[in-house]
């Protein structure tokens, strides 16, 4: 025996109906002996309730309001009745809506609704769709029978949520079922007395009714067919990775849906579960899905929590004083003195220094909560016991739960630190020792960048997102995103990791999409979707978004934008960036983006500050954390220039071949940067603090390479134009160090403090002799690396180097966040 029970939203419409019968259909072919419980038509028992209570104000308008439900029933039976069968169940229906339009009458008579009368009003929604559907299946030759629950279900008269007589329900049932061999089709939601007078049985009543008669039949299993692919882990509408739980415990289910997954309603399932009854959510627009099986014990479980769940608002009211430490019975007054005034307690968290408690509850009880203590402990606070009694609004309670968590070690320590990673703060939190459900309260508008977070690291199997804002979309902004591009399914697929572009700006336009741009449409999107740039606007929509995961890339030498990235650490945004002029300016500024990077345990990354992707502000990180101490750093660290020093020489002129590497993508976006040395300064700076030298910019000594005249050079193309009339100069420069067999290096170090950066011309036993292209060096050496530095070598410019420097930054920020 199978009890199948389907909702509202499947017996709503002409085709949702069609479906249901075909899924009865099914079950009949396969000889399955089953009873079908419905719901009423969807939508209707709240039009019901609604239509009472017009009545009972005198409005008369309720008259036409009961003529839509009427149509919507008639065009159950137009389209799914032959039409020679149809003028008996016409005349049923309107018999029904007959009875129901007198009834109504009377409550406008008289004004008055009572609960009694309500529940009898609202048994016609289950009478009328019940009575239809069994119509259907009789037109199609199935021998069903139409059973009207109050007959055989008998309750208390607690009206609107009368409690069940299962002794005599039990036998009813059982003698019913006896009696006949045809399907039965079954009034959800409604009962009567023994008297006979119309009962129903409150929130979840059709899941009740499916559930009591399994339960009186002994059945095998329950079906709840829905609108939904069964339990999902999280509410889809918030988490878009969420998925269906295929097996869950009754445990289980009973904790999520406290907390808000409204799939099923357990407490209605209560007598099958007693009876051990297997219970399956099933979707009735997508009858092929497994769906959700609720059993005492789960299936073996894949991950460590079954499932999110939240309430979005919730108030927490705090009573803390001096005078509660020690003393009894202060938390027992708390709860009776809520309880006897109906408020409902949702979470309660007491720290055991036992100075507060704290406990949430629906905010439109947050009011009368306070008034209920600050009455029940008026004279504490009086004498100084208790201080007031405070509220904080605007919360929300994330629960995770699962059978899963219990014994094992990690799973609160997984939860705080994905919320710590994102910047969210945890206002209370609460565990019970049933280890089933771990709950904590937060800030509402973290929420849904907190589900997403914590479904990310719970749910691995499933890919996690990670969101980029983009900042230049220029020489290494755009290689970026051309490698993200080539990417993209290596990472989803072997990394399950989504690298999301929500947002992307250039000088001219901007687009933020928290659904993403994908890299290849970027330029179209941005041109037919972007606004008009504005720096300040970006970033506060970027805050605003508050996506988990979120991750700044600036790749641009802009000078100004460095004052936003304090703002975006502070909103526990991780930055990314290959622009030096953060990390050199002032000492103070550089110290303090790292103070607040790590007090918001997110990460500010610049690898390719120095030496392009080269890995060499990692292994000085990796160094100074393990202990070693630098002595000496010796490096040439300009692209540019060593392109320069390896290429011009006899015939080949100074200016073509600054040409040529700006071309290749060595330069800064101004060349004179290179030149000047400025770039070179500014890198050994970067170095220096590194090693907790506290420089500042004035401290670097640079020598010169270009004569005054290039220097003085207004714009980079006059700066051109004087290079070639000092020709001869950069001429006679290559010519005095090839003489002696030598080459020239541009060489920058720190020794005891002090950073310079000088031109040199080395001989071939030089260990920086031998470079080409725009290889860069470093040599360290360091208390652990002092008979033979420790060397890094190799191109230190260029779009594609530095793009997968950028990109690897970026996936270490990925693997932080987990
Ligand atoms: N080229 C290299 O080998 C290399 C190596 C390491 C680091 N870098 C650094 O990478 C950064 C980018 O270099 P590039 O070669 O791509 O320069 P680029 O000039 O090609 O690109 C920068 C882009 O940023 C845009 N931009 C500037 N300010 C902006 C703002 N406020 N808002 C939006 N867009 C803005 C510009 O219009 C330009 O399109 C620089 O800081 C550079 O020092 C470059
Ligand atoms: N312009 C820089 C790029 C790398 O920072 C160079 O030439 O080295
Ligand atoms: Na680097």
């Amino acid at each position: 025996m199978k009890v199948l029970k389907f909702g509202g939203t499947s017996v709503g419409s002409v085709d949702s109906i069609k479906a249901v019968i075909g899924i009865i259909e099914n079950n009949l072919a396969k000889e399955e002996r089953i009873a079908v419980v419905f719901s009423a038509m969807g939508g209707v028992t709240n039009r019901l309730i609604e239509i009472g209570k017009m009545a009972a104000s005198g409005n008369k308008e309720y008259v036409s309001f009961l003529q839509v439900v009427e149509e919507r029933h008639f065009a159950v039976v137009r389209a799914l009745i032959p039409v020679k069968h149809q003028s008996s169940t016409f005349a049923a229906v309107r018999g029904l809506f007959n009875e129901l339009g007198d009834i109504l009458k009377g409550v406008s008579w008289i004004r008055e609704l009572s609960d009694r009368t309500l529940d009898l009003i609202m048994s016609f929604g289950e009478r009328l769709s019940t009575l239809v559907i069994s119509e259907i299946l009789m037109g199609k030759g199935v021998n069903s029978e139409f059973c009207d629950a109050r007959h055989i279900i008998h309750t208390s008269d607690q009206f609107g949520m009368a409690e069940v007589d299962f002794a005599v329900t039990d036998h009813q049932i059982l003698e019913h079922f006896a009696k006949s061999t045809a399907l039965q089709c079954v009034t959800g939601f409604i009962a009567s007395t023994t008297d006979g007078v119309t009962t129903t049985l409150g929130r979840g009543g059709s899941d009740y009714t499916a559930s009591i008669l399994a339960a009186a039949l002994e059945a095998e299993c329950i079906e709840i067919w829905t609108d939904v692919d069964g339990m999902m882990t999280a509410d889809p509408r918030k988490v878009a990775n969420a998925f269906t739980i295929p097996s869950i415990s009754y445990a289980e289910a009973m904790e999520l849906s406290h907390f808000g997954a409204k799939v099923i309603y357990p407490p209605s399932l209560q007598p099958a579960f007693a009876k051990n009854i297997t219970l399956k959510v099933l979707n009735t627009f997508n009858v092929d899905f497994e769906g959700t099986y609720v059993q005492k014990t789960a299936n073996g479980k894949d991950y460590a929590i079954t499932g999110i769940s939240s309430i979005d608002e919730i108030a927490l009211v705090n009573i803390q004083g001096s005078g509660m430490i020690g003393v009894a019975g202060i938390s027992g007054r708390v709860f009776t003195a809520l309880s006897f005034h109906d408020i409902s307690v949702i979470l309660i968290s007491q720290a055991s220094s036992e100075h507060s408690i704290c406990f949430s509850v629906d905010p439109k009880n947050a009011a009368r909560a306070i008034e209920v203590l600050e009455n029940e402990f008026s004279s504490e606070i009086e004498l100084g016991h208790i201080d007031s009694v405070g509220v904080e609004k605007n919360l929300s309670i994330i629960a995770i739960v699962g059978e899963g968590m219990k014994q094992s070690s990690g799973v609160s320590g997984k939860l705080f630190s994905v919320l710590g990673k994102n910047g969210i703060n945890v206002v209370a939190t609460a565990q019970g020792s049933s280890e089933l459900n771990i709950s904590v309260v937060i800030s509402k508008g973290d929420l849904s960048k907190a589900l997403n977070a914590i479904h990310g690291v719970f749910f691995q199997s499933e890919t996690r997102s990670l969101n980029l804002f983009l900042v230049g979309v220029g020489l290494i902004g755009g290689t970026l995103l051309e490698q993200i591009k080539n990417q993209t399914q290596y990472l989803r697929e072997e990394k399950l990791l989504n690298l999301n572009l929500a947002g992307l700006t250039n000088t001219k336009k901007m687009l933020l999409d928290a659904d993403g741009i994908k890299p290849e449409e970027w330029k179209a999107r941005i041109d037919e979707e972007g606004v008009k740039t504005s720096l300040p606007a970006f970033v506060q929509r970027m805050i605003e978004l508050n996506l988990p995961n979120s991750v700044f890339v600036d790749c641009t030498s802009d000078k100004d934008i460095v004052q936003y990235y304090h703002m975006l650490l502070d909103a526990s945004i991780s930055v990314v960036t290959p622009n030096k002029v953060a990390n050199s300016g002032s000492y103070a500024e550089y110290l303090s983006l790292q103070r607040t990077a790590l007090k918001r345990g997110v990460k500010f990354l610049y690898e390719t500050n120095v030496g392009a992707g080269l890995p060499i502000i990692n292994t000085m990180q990796g160094l100074m954390a393990s202990g070693d101490k630098f002595l000496k750093i010796e490096a040439i660290l300009s692209g540019t220039l060593s392109y320069l020093f390896n290429s011009f020489g006899q015939g080949v002129r100074f200016a073509d071949v600054v040409r040529e590497a700006k071309e290749k993508g060595f330069t800064e976006p101004d060349p004179r940067e290179d030149l000047s040395g400025a770039d070179v300064a500014r890198k050994i700076l970067i170095l220096a603090r590194e090693v907790g030298v506290p420089l500042e910019p004035e401290d670097i000594t640079i020598a010169k390479i270009l004569p005054e005249n290039c220097l003085a050079a207004k714009t980079v193309d006059d700066f051109f134009d004087e290079m070639e009339k000092s020709d001869a100069y950069f001429a006679e420069l290559a010519e005095s160090a090839a003489s002696e067999g030598k080459k020239l290096r541009y060489i920058a170090s720190l020794d005891h403090g002090r950073a310079h950066v000088e031109l040199k011309a080395v001989d071939a036993n030089h260990p920086f002799y031998n470079l080409s292209g725009s290889d860069n060096i470093v040599s360290f050496t360091t208390e652990r690396y002092k008979d033979r530095p420790l060397v890094i070598k190799g191109p230190g410019a260029g779009a594609e180097v530095t793009a997968s420097g950028v990109f690897a930054d970026i996936m270490s920020i990925s693997s932080y966040l987990g």
